[in-house]
């Protein structure tokens, strides 16, 4: 059994798009996330030092989202996988990432990433 963190509906703002019109102006998006951690060593220690911050990762989405721009979701969340698996020592993660409104008639649309360091 792996023990994650998650983070649910994250919402962030980025210029995002394949259309001239959606080059212009940010957008919501919507992160929702399982990165696998073990919980163990911070629990044992009562310990924030040992413990994967899911403050830390959200700023860091929020941040890497709102200062790039990319025509596909999937370079987006791609590019945050990697960060995430490299710089924050998470082993697996599970992204999914909705871009809401994109399709008028549609609830909701978006991707799902399964991803391994
Ligand atoms: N698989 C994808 N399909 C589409 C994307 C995308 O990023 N990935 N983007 C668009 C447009 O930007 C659309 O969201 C405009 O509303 C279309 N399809």
């Amino acid at each position: 059994m792996t023990d994650r963190i998650f983070i649910e509906g994250l919402e962030v703002y980025a210029v995002i798009g394949i259309f001239d019109w959606e080059k212009t102006h940010k957008r919501k998006l919507v992160f929702d996330l399982e990165l696998a951690t073990d919980i163990q060593a911070a629990a044992r220690g009562d310990d924030y030092g040992q413990a994967l911050c899911y403050g830390k990762i959200s700023a860091f989405i929020s941040q890497f989202a709102e200062t790039h721009q990319f025509e596909l979701i999937e370079t987006l969340a791609e590019r945050i996988a990697e960060q995430l698996l490299s710089q924050f020592g998470v082993s697996w993660l599970k992204m999914k990432l909705s871009k809401p409104g994109a399709v008028p008639n549609a609830r909701n649309v978006g991707l799902i990433i399964e991803r391994r360091a």
